[in-house]
């Protein structure tokens, strides 16, 4: 089956000859699938979401590759086209609420925002819209909440707040980038709850970036695992946690903690693994 995103050999690079962070990355995310995307602080992983949703950093260019969203080469799109695409049809769930809310207005105009300025709704439907979407992520008292400012919400109330605002619009696409890494442990497990009942109720295809395996197992159907910008290795749920995921993957699992067997000590990542992982991917790129 042909993919939503369907990234091909993409790298990215600092300048036009500097290093490259990414290096010859390719995966496919399937209609109403949650593919995650995992690796230790610096893999790449925020950056792949990024270059989807034409948000790289100033300085940071794609050098290589394809990436296409729903048969649209995006890599080729001019900054405003692919800017109206992303406001159209991709929506994100960022990391941390408290950053990307904006302190001084009210939660009604942050969502409603992208549905009257990108998707041209009156402010009237936008704003009914808007109640209907806090409704749905749970929020007991939607009308109030319209009509607060995000220091009157709790931490886990505002990422509600972002991920109605995310689903707001009925979008096809839909990047987490770690949306729960902000959150303390009781209301991780209820944000991923959320996430992932409005992702089913909606069917919408998702990109998950996360550093935490015990994510992957609960929320994704398949993953992308990454170290230092390339791919290790892409497979099914069953694959990664069954008997032969690649040794790198296996490592990563045993440095993660399980919340259910707080017993278990970790294990981290072993230096003969990385120095394999190392020499493999040097051979890869030649
Ligand atoms: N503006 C920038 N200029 C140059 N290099 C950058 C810039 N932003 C990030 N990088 C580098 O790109 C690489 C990938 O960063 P990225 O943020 O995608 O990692 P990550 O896997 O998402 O890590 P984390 O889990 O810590 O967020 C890192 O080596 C990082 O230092």
């Amino acid at each position: 089956m042909t993919g939503i995103l369907e990234i091909d050999r993409l790298s990215v690079r600092i300048g036009p000859r500097g290093p490259r962070i990414l290096k010859d990355v390719s995966l496919s995310v399937a209609p109403g699938e949650i593919h995650g995307l995992i690796g230790e602080s610096g893999a790449g992983k925020s950056m792949i979401g990024k270059t989807v949703a034409g948000l790289l950093p100033r300085g940071l260019n794609v050098s290589d590759g394809s990436v296409r969203f729903d048969g649209q080469e995006l890599t080729a799109l001019p900054r405003s086209r692919l800017r109206k695409l992303v406001g159209e049809r991709i929506a994100i769930i960022p990391q941390d609420p408290l950053t990307a809310l904006n302190p001084s207005r009210r939660i009604a105009g942050q969502i409603t925002d992208r549905l009257v300025h990108t998707l041209g709704w009156d402010r009237r439907r936008a704003l009914l819209r808007a109640e209907e979407t806090l409704d749905e992520v749970s929020i007991r008292n939607p009308s109030q909440t319209l009509r607060s400012y995000p220091h009157e919400l709790s931490g886990g109330m505002r990422q509600r707040v972002l991920i109605a605002a995310a689903f707001a619009a009925a979008p096809d696409f839909v990047i987490a980038d770690e949306p729960t890494t902000a959150l303390d442990v009781t209301v991780q497990r209820q944000i991923l709850q959320l996430i992932r009942a409005m992702q089913a109720r909606h069917g919408t295809a998702m990109l998950f970036v996360t550093h935490d395996m015990g994510v992957v197992a609960k929320l994704c159907t398949r993953a992308t695992v990454l170290y230092a910008g390339q791919v290790v290795e892409t497979g099914t749920a069953e694959h990664l946690f069954g008997p032969n995921p690649h040794p790198y993957t296996e490592a990563l699992i045993g440095a993660t903690p399980r919340y259910d067997r707080p017993e278990e000590s970790l294990r981290p990542v072993p230096e003969h693994v990385i120095e394999a992982l190392r020499a493999e991917q040097e051979a890869t790129l030649g």
